[in-house]
Parts: structure tokens; sequence; C-alpha cells
């Protein structure tokens, strides 16, 4: 569903990814961990189109990113980690703009707006302006912009930072169940217990590389390691070294 074939990105002569290949398969939620700087957000804006890879391709339902943008927009729904929505905009106002970017017939838009509003808990400031919006209902409301059009894929950047306990409860649920159905999910996080509830599949770049992949059961058995954290830390241990030779 998801598929990056050789992706890497350069910026100047700094490899910030370095020919990452990865699947995200039907049915499937994939987390991608890494340590600071690891190519986490350059995969997933390479990914999404918003940062033009230096070699590589990048496709979702089949479609180039980069060669058919529009077509390939369809087939997902993207949540950035810090959501840029214009504040003098009403949450309802957004949802229905988006809509109409999507081409959903007005009825249908209405209706999945409606269901949206309240799957996310923002019903009661639906018609509020969005700059009065906290972090937490910023982030349901960009949710709910990016599922509108019900994509095939579903792609985050660090869904939970800054979440209360029920956001938090109402994004996992939403993360483990939207895969089911054929669709695909891929996220990225520091927040490894969310890998581990939370993820069929975890992906650990480092340096713009793959380093492991597997189901979390899969790597703590191969790399003999009791949690996700351990397994991180034995992995990407050289970066917190050259971290501390620069601190
Ligand atoms: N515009 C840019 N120009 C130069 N280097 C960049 C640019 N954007 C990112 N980088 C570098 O590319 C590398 C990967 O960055 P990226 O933001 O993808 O990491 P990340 O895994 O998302 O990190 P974090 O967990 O800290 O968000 C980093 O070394 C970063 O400094």
């Amino acid at each position: 569903m998801i598929r990056l074939e050789d992706l890497s990105k350069r910026y100047g002569s700094f490899v910030a990814l370095d020919g990452l290949n990865l699947e995200v398969r039907p049915g499937e939620t994939l987390a991608l961990l890494g340590p600071n700087g690891a190519g986490k957000s350059t995969t997933i804006k390479a990914l999404v189109g918003l940062l033009r890879p230096s070699r590589g391709r990048a496709l979702v339902g089949g479609v180039d990113v980069w060669k058919d943008p529009v077509r390939a927009k369809a087939q997902f729904g993207y949540v950035p980690d810090r959501p840029y929505l214009y504040g003098k905009l009403s949450g309802l106002e957004l949802l229905r703009f988006a809509a109409g970017i999507y081409r959903l017939p007005r009825a249908q838009a209405e209706a999945r707006i409606e269901e949206l509003l309240v799957q996310f808990r923002l019903e009661r400031f639906a018609s509020s302006l969005i700059e009065t919006y906290s972090h937490g209902m910023r982030q349901k409301l960009s949710l709910a912009m990016s599922l509108l059009h019900a994509p095939p894929a579903l792609i985050l950047d660090e869904p939970m930072v800054g979440l209360d306990p029920h956001a938090t409860r109402l994004v996992k649920d939403l993360l483990r169940e939207y895969s089911k159905n054929g669709r695909a999910v891929l996220y990225a996080t520091h927040q490894l217990h969310l890998a581990e509830q939370v993820a069929d599949r975890v992906a650990l770049v480092h340096r713009g590389r793959l380093l492991a992949l597997g189901s979390p059961k899969e790597l703590l058995h191969q790399h003999g390691s009791s949690d996700l954290e351990e397994f991180f830390l034995r992995l990407t241990e050289d970066a917190s070294e050259s971290a501390s030779v620069l601190a």
C-alpha cells in the first residue's frame, strides 16, 4: 500500500536519507522509530510530496507521489507533527474547505464532517475559530481533516505529542483500527510504548538508513532485548556517543 524504493535525500553534501526501502502492507500499521535526526521526518515529507527526494520513489496505492501527485494524494491522509491550521476559520469551515479540495459531494461531505466531529469530540467547538483551539484540539482537527476522504493509507508524524489521556486513547484506537479492512498506517514516533502497543511492525532508522525491521516480538527475540527501549538504545548507541562528544 505504501512503498519506498531507494528513497534518498541529500542536503548539500549531507546525506539525510540513504536508499531507504520500506513497504507498509495492506492491513498493517507500521511505526517508524529512530533517534533525533535519524531521518524520520525527511522520510515522511518525501513520502507525502513535501520534500523532493534526491533519488528513489515513493508510492501510495501504486501511485508515484512525485509523478502523479494529485492522484497519489487521494490515496492518503497526512497529519504533520506541527499542523498549520488557518486560525481565522472555524473547525467546521476548515473541514468544509478540505472536503471541497477532495471534491466530496456536498451531502456526503456534511455527513462525514458530522461523523468526524463526533468521533473526535469536537462538535461543541465546531463553530469556534481555530485560533481559540488548544494544541490537542488542533491535533484532533488535523486528524479529522486527514480522514475526510476515507483514504486507503494514513501517514502521521508524531501523532501523540501533547495529547491528554482521553485524546491519546482515541488516537491509539484509531491507529489500531484504521489498518483493518486492508488499509495501511505509517507513523513516526519517539514513544516506544506506542510502537509496542500499536504497531504490527517497527522500522528503526538511524543516520538515514534502515537498521531493523520486524514485529516488536521478532525484533526483541532477534536482538535478545527485553523491551523496545533496550533494543532501541542498544542498536542506536553510537548516536548517543556522538551526541555526548558534541555536548
Ligand atoms: N533543511 C535542512 N537542511 C539541512 N539539513 C537538514 C534539513 N532538514 C533536516 N536536515 C537534517 O537531516 C537529518 C534528518 O532530519 P529529520 O528531521 O528527518 O530527522 P528526524 O528523525 O525526524 O528527527 P527528530 O526525531 O529530531 O524529529 C538531520 O541531521 C537534520 O539536521
